[in-house]
């Protein structure tokens, strides 16, 4: 896996930019344990847990009992005594849930493929697909070449509606989109995944998602960042900046999993694969808001979390301001290491992945 987390800090005036890569550390919490403030309701504890779990629907597959590493490092409890789950444990009960669907599907696989209009639209549509994703993704693209054709296809689609997706928020009509026009386009996902494409490219996802065991939620839970982009210019903690990361990138991995597949020989537990895909997804995702920090707040946006700023004596004046200071400097040391951390949990499910399928994610 190329990736290199190397960082340029410029002492002039712009914040500096990064490339990704890989070193490892404990856990992304663990570098930034404190909380911004404790609520007058909240307690909040120190959460270095590892579970036992077990995955219904997961018997006799895969390894059922596995060990959860909950990544968080704090779970609050209210003065009512429930336990308010942090970003990281949410997350992680989407992954189970997808590993244990996944696990479903394999054993009893949905039926023959229905295939909207005729053939050879269907073509068609994976091909202006693979286009969008050669124009927009060279590299990523050459990549796909490697898969079998029957997945580069699906990761095609998948990528483009994705790209759309983005697009809606991060694209030139970007100033009029409404949370109605995101609500608007999760219809249209339902309909797609119900057999009822709108057009040609959401054709060729609605194939997709019949032939391979895909669920909805990941992709309802991309539109959710956007939602979430478009009410959202600051995060508190790297708890909230976590669920941001998982909706516009995490979502990435879970959607592709299913479809690059896992190595029939793996030992590995589908719930850790779908960990390492989320990780590869948040730490990408965190590499690009380090790289775009001085573009984000030309936009008035900055997705660094706010505690940690203020623990290094930074405001928003100073990023607004663009100097690079020793205080800069070793925020950024910070962030860099959670990132590559999240990088090396990725690397290890990349080998369990079916052996077509490793070199497009060693692109990403
Ligand atoms: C096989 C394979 C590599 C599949 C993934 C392809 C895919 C469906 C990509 C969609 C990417 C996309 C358009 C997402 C929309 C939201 C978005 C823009 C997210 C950011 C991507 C960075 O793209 P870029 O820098 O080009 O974007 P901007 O120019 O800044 O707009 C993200 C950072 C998300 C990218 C997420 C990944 C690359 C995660 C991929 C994870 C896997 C493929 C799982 C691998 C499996 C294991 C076990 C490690």
């Amino acid at each position: 896996m190329s990736l290199k987390l190397l960082w340029f800090v410029s002492s002039q005036s712009n914040l500096g930019f990064l490339h990704h890569g890989n070193r490892s550390l404990p856990c992304p919490n663990l570098l930034f344990q404190h909380r911004a403030g404790k609520g007058k309701n909240q307690r909040w504890k120190p959460h270095f847990c590892s579970l036992r779990t077990h995955v219904p629907g997961s018997e006799g597959l895969r390894r059922s009992k596995v060990k959860v590493t909950v990544m968080s490092t704090m779970a609050a409890t209210s003065s009512a005594g429930e336990i308010a789950m942090s970003s990281e444990e949410k997350v992680y009960n989407v992954v189970l849930k997808q590993a244990a669907l996944v696990n479903k599907q394999l054993r009893s696989p949905r039926g023959d493929v229905v295939v909207p209009g005729d053939l050879s639209l269907l073509n068609e549509a994976y091909d202006r697909c693979g286009e969008i994703c050669a124009e927009y993704a060279k590299t990523f693209y050459l990549g796909t070449l490697l898969m079998t054709p029957e997945r580069r296809r699906a990761i095609w689609a998948i990528y483009v509606w994705c790209r759309r997706t983005d697009e809606l928020v991060d694209g030139p009509n970007a100033p009029h989109i409404t949370p109605t026009a995101l609500d608007r386009w999760e219809a249209r996902l339902e309909d797609l995944f119900n057999g009822r494409p709108f057009d040609m490219l959401d054709a060729a996802l609605a194939n997709t998602v019949n032939k391979f065991p895909v669920n909805i939620q990941p992709f309802k839970d991309m539109i959710e960042g956007m939602r979430m982009d478009l009410r959202k210019s600051r995060y508190k903690n790297f708890d909230e900046l976590y669920l941001y990361c998982y909706y516009v990138a995490g979502t990435v991995g879970l959607m592709s999993v299913p479809v690059m597949g896992i190595a029939p020989e793996s030992l590995a537990s589908t719930e850790s694969v779908y960990n390492a895909a989320l990780a590869l997804g948040i730490a990408n995702q965190l590499t690009n808001i380090l790289r775009d920090v001085g573009e984000d707040a030309q936009r008035g946006r900055i997705y660094l979390p706010q505690d940690e700023l203020a623990q290094e004596g930074l405001s928003d004046e100073d990023i607004f301001s663009g100097k690079v200071t020793d205080k800069w400097r070793n925020f950024m040391k910070k962030q860099i290491k959670r990132a590559r951390m999240l990088f090396h949990e990725a690397e290890k499910g990349v080998k369990e992945l079916n052996a077509s399928s490793r070199w497009p994610c060693l692109n990403c």
